[in-house]
C-alpha cells in the first residue's frame, strides 16, 4: 500500500512538513494550496526537495466551486484551472483534487455539470494532468460519492476520475459496498480520515474533528476492503483536519500519522480474509459441490502488508510507582492492605502485593523525578516477544530496561504520555516470575485478600490524547470505548476506557484539564507529564469488610459530601442501614441494569491515589455518576494545602 498525508494534517512551514512526512516514512504528501502559497520556495525548490527527501508528490489540492457554474463564471474558473495546471507541471505534479460546488448559486443540472467537466477535463488533458472530482459531504447539488462517480462515467475522459474521501462518504452514513463496482482507472485518488461520531453540521465536523484511523469510530477497514477490492492501486493519504494536530509537534504528529496507515493496513487486510466473497458456482469449480466455498486468501491489485499478531493482554501484570521519597505510597499501600514483599536483587525497587495485585515501588534517585507518579504499567501477553515486533513495528519508541544476568528481560515501550509499557509473560495462574528476583528467603506472606487490579486511570496531555487511543488500540489490542464527558471544577474531563473484550485489562484515559489544580500546566511543549492525578483501582470480594479493615490500619479516604449520600438515596431509594454504612466509610455506589458497584478512594499521595472496588452481578462501569464528586473532593482537598 502506498502511503501518503496531506500537508494540512501537521503544523508547521511546507519545509518542516515535508521533513516531518520523510522521517516518519511516508511515500508521498498532497500538497495543500496555502501551504504552497505561503512558502518562500519555488515550485522547483519544492519538487527537487520532496525528490531529494524520497516524497512522491501526489495531489495538489484544493480547487474550489468549479461546476454548476453560468457561463462567464466557467470561462474564469477554466483561467484559474489554466493557471494552477502550469503550476504543477513547475511541480512535477500530476493530478489536482476538485471539490464538488457549494456555492448556492450555483445550478442544479448533471448534464450542465457533465459538459463543464469535461471541458475542464479536456484543459487537464492539455496540460497532461488530471483532475480527481471530490463530492464533498456538505456540496450543494453533488454531495454523495456515487453522483460524482455517475458524472466521471458520464464524461468519460481519461483525464477525469474521482477521489474517495472517507470522511465525507461515512459522515453521511453512505454504503461503501458500491465502490467495488467502480472501474479502478477511474479512481484517482484516496484519501482516509477517521472521526468520532458528534451530533454536529458535518462542516464543522470535518474541519475541526477528523482524527487519524483508529483515533475515531468510523468503519474505515470495511471501506479500505471494498477499494481495494475494485482494484485500486494509488495512494492511500491521510487527510486529516483537526485543530489539535495543527499546533502540536510536527514530527511526532507524522509518526502518529503513520501508525494509523500501517494499523489500517493490516485491519484492511483482516477485513479482506474474513469477509471473502463467496465464490460463484463457476469460481468455486473443483469445490464439494454444494459445499461452502473455501475463504481462501485472495490477491488483489494492492499489496497489503501484515503485522505480528497479538491477541489481547490476559490481565496487568503490574503497575509502577516511582517517587524519590517512597515512605507515603509504602503507608498507603501498607493501610490497604498490600504486604511488602522484599527488595529487588539489583534495582532500587521493592515488590508489594495483595492477592494477584502486584505494585512496584520505584525509589528513584534525589532530582529524577517529581511528586509520587505512575511511571509503568505490565501487561500479561502470550508472547513477549511477538507483542514487541508489532509494536515497534507500529513505530512504539523502546525504552531500555537495564537489567542483569539471570534476570527477566522485560521489552518495555514509551507510551504518548510517557508512561513505560512493558510487555510480560503472561502464566495461566497469574502468577509472575520474576517475583523471584525480590526479597529471597524473606517470604512475606501477601494479605488474604483476593485482589487484582481492575483499572489503570492515566491523565493524558491534551495534544496527545488521540495518539494514545490509537496507540493502545494498534499495539497493545485494546479496544476503545466512545468517550465520555465529566464535570469537575478545572473543566470538562474527557475520559475513554479502553478495554480487552474479557475486561481483565481496563486502562481509562482521562483529558487532563489544560491548568492543573496548583495552577501549573498540566504538560510542558514536549508533552511530558508532570504531576496530573492519576490512580490504580483494585478489585475485592467484600468492599465494606475491606474498608473496614482499611480504617481499621488508619488509611485516610477521600471524604464524601453529605449531600452525595441525600442524592443516593433520592435517585436509589436504598435501604437505610445500607446508606448508612456507605457513609460511614466513605464509600460511593452505582447501580444500573447489569449490576451494582461499590468503590472507595484514598487520599493522594504526591499525584497517585487508589481506589478499590467491588463489582456485583455484571456491573461493567466505573461509577461514572460519581466521578464529578471525586474530582470536586480532590480539588477542595488540593486548595486547602496550597492555603
Ligand atoms: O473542507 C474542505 O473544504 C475540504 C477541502 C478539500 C478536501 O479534500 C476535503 O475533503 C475537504
Ligand atoms: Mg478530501
Amino acid at each position: 500500500m502506498r502511503t501518503g498525508i496531506a500537508t494540512v494534517c501537521l503544523s508547521g512551514t511546507l519545509k518542516e512538513k515535508m521533513q516531518a512526512c520523510a522521517i516518519a516514512g511516508f511515500d508521498g504528501i498532497e500538497i495543500f494550496e496555502q501551504d504552497l502559497v505561503t512558502t518562500p520556495l519555488a515550485p522547483e525548490d519544492v519538487r527537487k526537495m520532496a525528490a531529494d527527501l524520497g516524497l512522491t508528490l501526489d495531489l495538489y489540492q484544493p480547487f474550489r466551486d468549479f461546476d454548476s457554474v453560468p457561463e462567464d463564471l466557467l470561462a474564469a474558473n477554466l483561467r484559474r484551472a489554466g493557471a494552477k495546471f502550469r503550476l504543477m507541471s513547475r511541480l512535477g505534479m500530476d493530478t489536482i483534487l476538485v471539490c464538488s460546488n457549494v456555492a448556492t448559486a450555483s445550478i442544479d443540472s448533471d448534464d450542465l455539470r457533465a459538459e463543464q467537466l469535461g471541458r475542464l477535463a479536456e484543459l487537464a488533458g492539455d496540460h497532461g494532468v488530471k483532475v480527481a472530482y471530490e463530492a464533498l459531504a456538505w456540496g450543494k447539488y453533488v454531495n454523495d460519492y456515487e453522483h460524482a462517480h455517475r458524472l466521471v462515467d458520464a464524461v468519460d475522459h481519461p483525464n477525469l476520475g474521482t477521489c474517495l474521501d472517507s470522511f465525507h462518504i461515512l459522515s453521511r452514513d453512505w454504503d461503501t459496498a458500491p465502490i467495488e463496482a467502480f472501474s479502478p482507472e477511474k479512481i484517482f485518488f484516496v484519501q482516509v480520515a477517521d472521526a468520532p461520531k458528534l451530533s454536529l453540521d458535518v462542516l464543522s465536523w470535518s474541519r475541526h474533528y477528523r482524527v487519524f484511523p483508529g483515533e475515531g469510530q468510523f468503519e474505515l477497514a470495511k471501506f479500505m476492503g471494498h477499494v481495494v477490492r475494485a482494484g485500486y492501486t494509488g495512494p492511500v493519504s491521510l487527510e486529516v483536519f483537526n485543530d489539535v494536530f495543527r499546533q502540536s509537534d510536527v514530527e511526532r504528529t507524522a509518526v502518529d500519522a503513520m501508525r494509523s496507515l500501517i494499523w489500517l493496513e493490516e485491519q484492511s487486510a483482516k477485513w479482506l480474509e474474513s469477509n471473502a466473497p463467496v465464490l460463484s458456482a463457476a469460481g468455486a469449480a473443483g469445490a464439494v459441490a454444494g459445499g461452502p466455498a473455501a475463504p481462501g486468501r485472495r490477491r488483489y491489485p494492492m499489496e497489503l502488508a501484515t503485522l505480528p499478531q497479538v491477541a489481547e493482554p490476559a490481565g496487568y501484570n503490574f503497575a509502577e510507582v516511582k517517587a524519590v521519597d517512597t515512605a507515603g505510597l509504602e503507608t498507603v499501600l501498607g493501610q490497604l492492605g498490600f504486604g511488602f514483599n522484599g527488595r529487588h536483587r539489583t534495582k532500587d525497587v521493592q515488590l508489594w502485593t495483595m492477592g494477584h495485585a502486584r505494585v512496584i515501588v520505584n525509589e528513584a534517585a534525589p532530582g529524577s523525578v517529581g511528586a509520587p507518579a505512575i511511571a509503568a504499567l505490565g501487561f500479561d501477553v502470550d508472547s513477549p516477544v511477538i507483542a514487541s515486533a508489532r509494536a515497534q513495528q507500529l513505530k512504539a519508541p523502546v525504552v531500555p530496561r537495564k537489567s542483569q544476568a539471570n534476570e527477566e528481560v522485560f521489552q518495555g515501550f514509551a507510551a504518548p504520555d510517557s508512561t513505560e509499557i512493558f510487555l510480560c509473560q503472561g502464566s495461566p495462574d497469574g502468577t509472575a516470575a520474576w517475583t523471584h528476583e525480590f526479597g529471597e528467603g524473606l517470604e512475606v506472606p501477601a494479605a488474604d485478600e483476593p485482589a487484582v487490579i481492575d483499572h489503570v486511570n492515566l491523565a493524558q496531555p491534551w495534544q496527545h490524547f488521540d495518539e494514545a487511543v490509537l496507540f493502545y488500540t494498534s499495539a497493545l489490542a485494546l479496544q476503545p470505548q466512545p468517550f465520555a464527558e465529566v464535570p469537575s471544577p478545572t473543566g470538562l474531563v474527557r475520559s475513554q476506557v479502553m478495554l480487552t473484550e474479557d475486561r481483565s485489562v481496563r486502562l481509562v484515559l482521562n483529558l487532563a484539564p489544560l491548568i492543573q489544580q496548583d495552577g501549573a500546566s498540566t504538560s510542558d511543549r514536549s508533552g511530558h507529564r508532570t504531576t496530573y492525578q492519576e490512580h490504580i483501582a483494585f478489585a475485592v470480594d467484600d468492599l465494606v469488610a475491606t474498608a473496614r479493615a482499611c480504617q481499621a490500619r488508619g488509611l485516610e479516604f477521600l471524604q464524601i459530601p453529605a449531600n452525595y449520600y441525600e442524592d443516593l438515596d433520592a435517585r436509589f431509594g436504598l435501604e437505610p442501614d445500607f446508606l448508612a454504612t456507605l457513609q460511614e466509610l466513605n464509600l460511593l455506589y452505582d447501580f444500573d441494569t447489569d449490576g451494582e458497584f461499590l468503590h472507595f478512594y484514598t487520599a493522594t499521595v504526591g499525584s497517585v491515589f487508589f481506589e478499590m472496588v467491588e463489582r456485583r452481578g455484571g456491573y461493567d462501569g466505573y461509577g461514572a455518576p460519581n466521578a464529578p464528586v471525586r474530582h470536586a473532593v480532590q480539588y477542595d482537598h488540593q486548595q486547602r494545602r496550597n492555603a
